[in-house]
């Protein structure tokens, strides 16, 4: 039986989030009871992966609906929240993509009251539907992959990426459920180990055989016939199929081609931006200096050193062997596969 993890929780007219900053040494939640905290533990990873920023997001609308309800233009002061929030981190496409349908939803209410009850509603759903839509993303993912072989990935894409199944981690969990043949290896990926501590987490707790291998020896992993395909996620896909994934990825891209090694994508169409028409303009979020200065708490390079740290890069459609979302595989030409598969 799978062990259930869940990032995300409301109890008790609070919303719940599994501290991601701690794993995998401790397993503890914070409890917000405010919308502001709420866009501050997406700004600080405290919850992190674009499902579940947009999942986070939707809940933080409720709170955010509690601290407004009794205005008189209750509306007005919603939609200023709103903008708070989506100021959390401008690169996943959910965590606006949430807002604004909770925005949405609340103008179509008669009452405070009304709102306040059907944006909890539409929060619980959203992340119902989440777990659904990777189930089903896993099932057309397992098809589209290599029946064997090693299959690498990158950051994480799993249960704490998400309401709680996983995207690219989702397809990799139901090729296991499926009997597949495959060995996984993923990425550390720095600066903020989303691999070495939470995909290692996720898979050894499902007991999900897997190595673990520096971001720099993918390259070699793949020269040395170890790997058949590569999966990874997206934060924000643009209409012709351009993805920007964790730092790193477009890396793999382009050594997956030069090794002919297929290459794919694992998001739900709610990744998808059908308002961008190409990746060029899709905004990289560049995160604190001190991520790449330090590691696990510790200065690693000299104090005060310049930094770049670009947190996403963009692959190029043509890179992309398919995007596998909830509703199948699309494959190029991408504008018109994605748009078929949103109806
Ligand atoms: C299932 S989307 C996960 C996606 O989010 C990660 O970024 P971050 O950890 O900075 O939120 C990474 O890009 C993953 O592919």
């Amino acid at each position: 039986m799978r062990a259930e993890i869940r990032p995300i929780r409301w109890q008790d007219h609070q919303l719940l989030l599994l501290d991601q900053r701690r794993l995998p040494a401790e397993e503890t939640y914070l409890e917000l009871a405010d919308y502001r905290a709420a866009g501050q533990a997406i700004t600080d990873m405290v919850v992190r992966g674009a499902p579940a920023i947009g999942i986070t997001a939707a809940y933080a609308m409720v709170l955010a609906m509690d601290s407004v309800a009794q205005q008189a233009d209750w509306q007005m002061a919603l939609a200023a929240a709103a903008d708070e929030l989506r100021a959390a981190r401008p690169t996943a496409v959910n965590l606006a993509w949430a807002i604004d349908r909770q925005l949405q939803l609340a103008r179509a209410q008669s009452s405070a009251a009304a709102a306040r009850t059907a944006l909890l509603q539409a929060a619980h759903d959203l992340l119902a539907q989440d777990i659904a839509d990777n189930q089903r993303m896993g099932r057309f993912g397992v098809e589209a992959l290599p029946e064997r072989g090693g299959i690498l990935t990158h950051c994480n894409t799993g249960s704490l990426a998400t309401g709680g199944y996983g995207t690219a981690l989702g397809v990799i969990r139901a090729g296991f459920a499926a009997g597949r043949d495959w060995q996984i290896y993923a990425d550390e990926t720095r600066p903020w180990l989303q691999g070495a501590r939470l995909t290692a987490w996720e898979l050894q707790k499902e007991g999900i055989p897997f190595s673990l291998n520096v971001d720099a020896a993918s390259g070699h992993l793949m020269a040395t016939g170890r790997i058949q395909a590569v999966i990874v996620g997206a934060d924000r896909i643009a209409a012709n199929g351009d993805a920007a994934n964790k730092i790193g990825t477009y890396s793999l891209a382009v050594l997956a081609h030069y090794h002919q090694i297929p290459f794919f994508v694992a998001a739900p169409l709610s990744t998808v931006d059908f308002a961008m028409p190409e990746g060029s303009q899709i905004v990289i979020e560049e995160r604190a200096a001190d991520e790449v200065r330090n590691c696990g708490g510790r200065q690693m390079s000299p104090a005060e050193v310049a930094v770049r740290n670009p947190a996403f890069d963009v692959t190029p459609a043509k890179l992309i062997a398919g995007i596998i979302t909830e509703r199948g595989v699309a494959r190029a030409p991408y504008t018109q596969a994605l748009a078929a598969l949103r109806g």
